[in-house]
């Protein structure tokens, strides 16, 4: 008997130590596997906006970029320096780079396809860029133009350029889980070029589940896939929602360790080469699971439903938040 109550007892604490936190505000946050902090990377101004087919005002993307600086996210993906000619809506990148307020603790990346886009965004002081490439050939070939060997190509030029410059590089790997032209995407492909990226000098790999295909259970396989390769801290996880399942996709890279998410205000977003997507995660709804579980983000959650009621309205549609709808309505 006393064995037992040991056991138990032993049983309580383990459970106590690795799933539930009592925090100081009284209430019991789903705990110890899961971060304590988590960085936001917003990603509206960019991959928000560059699917929509009206162009938005400069001076709309400046106030939202601002909007969103004030709210307190460290990252906002300000635009790409990419060919006008496949993606309109990115086209004043300059100007939009020129024009933002840059706080000092933000920190403004842009996307920068090859070394043609890198030059012309440090030209215009871009501190911080990303390069992009695909685990599906076929998604390569639509979105960039090539293959993902000669995509790698490409990348070294930025990654060597940057090197030089000292500006780090953040990667992103789309299709994580699904292609919208080759369907399901084999884990053991993501986890190959994720690695390739971190071993050419990326300091954060974020996977992207470009057409919201992602399920708990194959984000799991896929994360389990590129954790045999990387380590969690050099992760993000980037969700689209079409399905509805990016929070729980989210929640579940948590409980593997990543503690980097990549959100859109307002659930804006989608990729002109992935047609069946929707919009990212939207942050305000990826904030308040966060901030219910007791995990500090220095994120100011009204704010944001703000900045996303602004573009909402400039845009002429429903706010895509849930959160940011059922606080409109209190
Ligand atoms: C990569 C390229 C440029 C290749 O495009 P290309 O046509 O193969 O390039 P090229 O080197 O043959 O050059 C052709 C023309 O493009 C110009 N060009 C060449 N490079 C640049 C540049 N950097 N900036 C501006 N112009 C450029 C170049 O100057 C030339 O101009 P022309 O002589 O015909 O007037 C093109 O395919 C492209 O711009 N693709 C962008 C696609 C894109 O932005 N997709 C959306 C972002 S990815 C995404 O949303 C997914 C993500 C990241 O969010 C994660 C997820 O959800 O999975």
């Amino acid at each position: 008997m006393g064995n037992l109550s040991g056991f138990v007892k032993a049983c309580s604490v383990f459970i106590s130590r690795h799933f539930y936190t009592h925090s100081s505000s009284g209430y019991i946050a789903f705990g110890a596997a899961l971060p304590r902090r988590v960085k936001l990377v917003e990603v509206g101004p960019r991959d928000g906006l560059q699917n929509e087919k009206v162009i938005v005002p400069t001076d709309v993307k400046v106030e939202l970029i601002n909007r969103l600086a004030d709210a307190g996210l460290p990252v906002i993906e300000a635009t790409s320096f990419v060919s006008p000619k496949w993606i309109p809506q990115m086209a004043d990148q300059v100007e939009v780079m020129c024009s933002i307020k840059k706080l000092p603790n933000v920190s403004y990346p842009v996307l920068t396809p090859n070394l043609q886009g890198f030059k012309a965004a440090i030209n215009v002081g871009a501190k911080e860029v990303a390069i992009f490439g695909a685990a599906s050939e076929s998604f390569s070939q639509k979105n960039i133009n090539c293959s993902i060997a000669e995509s790698m190509e490409r990348f070294q030029e930025v990654m060597d350029a940057a090197r030089v410059a000292g500006i780090p590089v953040r990667g992103y790997v789309s299709c994580v889980v699904g292609c919208p032209y080759e369907g399901n995407v084999s884990p053991t492909k993501v986890a190959e070029v994720a690695k390739q990226m971190h071993d050419m000098g990326c300091y954060e790999v974020s996977l992207g589940d470009t057409i919201g295909v992602g399920t708990p259970g194959s984000i799991r396989a896929m994360l389990v896939a590129v954790l045999h390769e990387l380590p969690a801290g050099v992760l993000a996880m980037h969700c689209h929602n079409t399905y509805g399942q990016a929070l729980a996709n989210i929640l579940t890279a948590l409980q593997m360790g990543v503690s980097v998410v990549d959100s859109s205000v307002a659930g804006l977003g989608g990729c002109p080469y992935a047609k069946a997507a929707s919009g990212n995660v939207a942050t305000e709804d990826v904030l308040y699971m966060l901030h219910g579980l007791g995990i500090d983000t220095g994120v100011d959650l009204q704010k944001v439903v703000e900045a996303g009621n602004f573009i909402c309205r400039v845009l002429g549609r429903p706010n895509d938040s849930n959160v940011a709808r059922a606080t409109s309505k209190l």
